[in-house]
């Protein structure tokens, strides 16, 4: 009886042990970040141009992928060539590279998904700078499928190599337009509109959204495909068919596999109650102080969300020339971009308030941006000097996400240092 006490309280300190593993673990991973740049080639709406543009603004390349990891912006001044600015990014994508290439990059982070992790893959980017054609690309011919239709292949790939029936998969798909968001699987012309909330465990929730279970990647394709029609275009003068909002395609995967991620969102959930957006969409999987290997525990359901988003772009409204309800959208647009930016700003200034609040697409995404979610923001930027503000825009826009990325951890860990120092772990 007493040789039985010895072994359960021994089994249950190593468990602890490995609890606070797991949870340093994660604490570490918080706020990962990592930003692509991707710089698409010179193309032929490159050349029109608006009338408020001078003569002189010009297609000279000023943005150059020098490396797999340095872009280089030459500026220009009157006429002449000048300085060379250099900007660093997790991986730098030239305009030679495919869609293949591109996705080969993001590709390991699916794998994160299956191991517990939210994972969020968003483009941003001014108008006509690629975002539609990286996230999405042409149909159905698969080397120019973009990132949505290869990251849904890959998915189910991974949960192919997977016990049968341990995962299944649900879709949802939504866009952000005029800062409303609209469930785009319940067409009534142009989607309904949707609330995002905060729930009691301060992660954010859209209410009412229709999620449609799939079983593999066409048909994943084939109801995008159905409803991105619905999606508010216009043409500029930039770029004939502009995305005039934010895309959000949501796959959300609920797994009954007994794995370790299951116990690490349990103990997760435990340490730090409502921390994880994962753990907050499911039925909490452990509530026991000493999560063992029982039943509960290794037959727990947990759900981890892959968001892909397509960013409406940034744009200068002298140069797109557009006026009425489009000035409108273009105002609310860059408005929820400059929210996006507010927010990398914040956390990167480690700011006790994060205005996650200021916009639907920030409170919407406010789960993947500086919480436990895996992020990569893919910048997409034209190579000209013609769109050289809007591009400068961007990779500061990226630079700033990078430092989210580097000082997180660090708050992060003091944060932890300190609560074990005084005993409230
Ligand atoms: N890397 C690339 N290689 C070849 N063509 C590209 C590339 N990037 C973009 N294009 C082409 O440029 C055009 C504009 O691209 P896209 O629609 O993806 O821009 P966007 O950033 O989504 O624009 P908007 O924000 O206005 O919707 C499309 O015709 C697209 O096929």
């Amino acid at each position: 009886m007493e040789r039985s006490l010895v072994d359960e309280r021994e089994r249950c300190n190593a468990e602890r042990q490995r609890r606070k593993e797991i949870h340093n673990t994660l604490v570490e991973l918080r706020g990962n970040i990592r930003v692509h740049c991707r710089v698409r080639p010179v193309l032929p709406f490159d050349r029109v141009q608006s009338s408020s543009e001078s003569s002189s603004a010009s297609l000279e390349e000023v943005i150059t992928a020098i490396s797999d990891d340095t872009v280089m912006v030459t500026c220009v001044k009157s006429g002449t060539l000048g300085q060379h600015k250099m900007f660093e990014f997790e991986r730098v994508h030239g305009p030679d590279d495919s869609q293949n290439v591109v996705f080969e990059e993001v590709k390991p982070l699916l794998t994160s998904l299956l191991d517990g992790y939210n994972v969020c893959i968003m483009a941003y980017g001014q108008t006509g700078s690629g975002k539609t054609h990286t996230m999405v690309g042409s149909q159905p011919q698969r080397s120019l499928q973009g990132i949505i239709p290869k990251a849904a292949a890959e998915l189910f790939r991974l949960i192919s190599e997977k016990p049968a029936e341990s995962h299944t998969v649900e879709v949802s798909v939504m866009e952000v337009h005029n800062n409303e968001v609209f469930d785009l699987l319940v067409p009534d012309d142009g989607g309904l509109r949707r609330d995002v909330v905060t729930t009691s465990s301060g992660t954010s929730q859209v209410t009412s959204l229709t999620y449609k279970p799939v079983c593999n990647a066409a048909e994943v394709m084939q109801i995008i495909g159905s409803v991105l029609k619905l999606r508010a275009q216009c043409p500029t003068r930039i770029h004939a068919n502009s995305s005039r909002s934010h895309l959000i395609v949501t796959l959300t995967i609920s797994s009954k596999s007994p794995n370790a991620a299951a116990l690490a969102h349990a103990c997760h959930s435990f340490d730090e109650p409502g921390a994880s957006a994962a753990s907050s969409s499911s039925a909490s999987p452990c509530h026991s102080p000493c999560p063992s290997p029982s039943p509960s525990v290794s037959q727990a359901q947990f759900r981890t969300k892959l968001q892909l988003v397509d960013l409406a772009g940034s744009e200068c409204v002298g140069m797109s020339g557009v006026s009425g309800a489009a000035l409108w959208e273009v105002s609310c647009i860059n408005r929820s971009l400059s929210a996006l930016a507010d927010v990398l700003g914040a956390l990167a200034e480690q700011r006790p308030h994060v205005p996650y609040r200021n916009s639907k697409l920030t409170h919407l995404l406010q789960d993947v941006i500086g919480g436990d979610a895996k992020l990569l923001l893919m910048l997409c930027v034209s190579p000209t000097q013609r769109f050289l503000t809007e591009s400068l825009h961007s990779l500061a826009l990226g630079t700033r996400a990078r430092q989210v990325q580097k000082d997180l951890p660090r708050q992060k860990s003091a944060t932890l240092k300190k609560k074990n120092q005084t005993g409230a772990d």
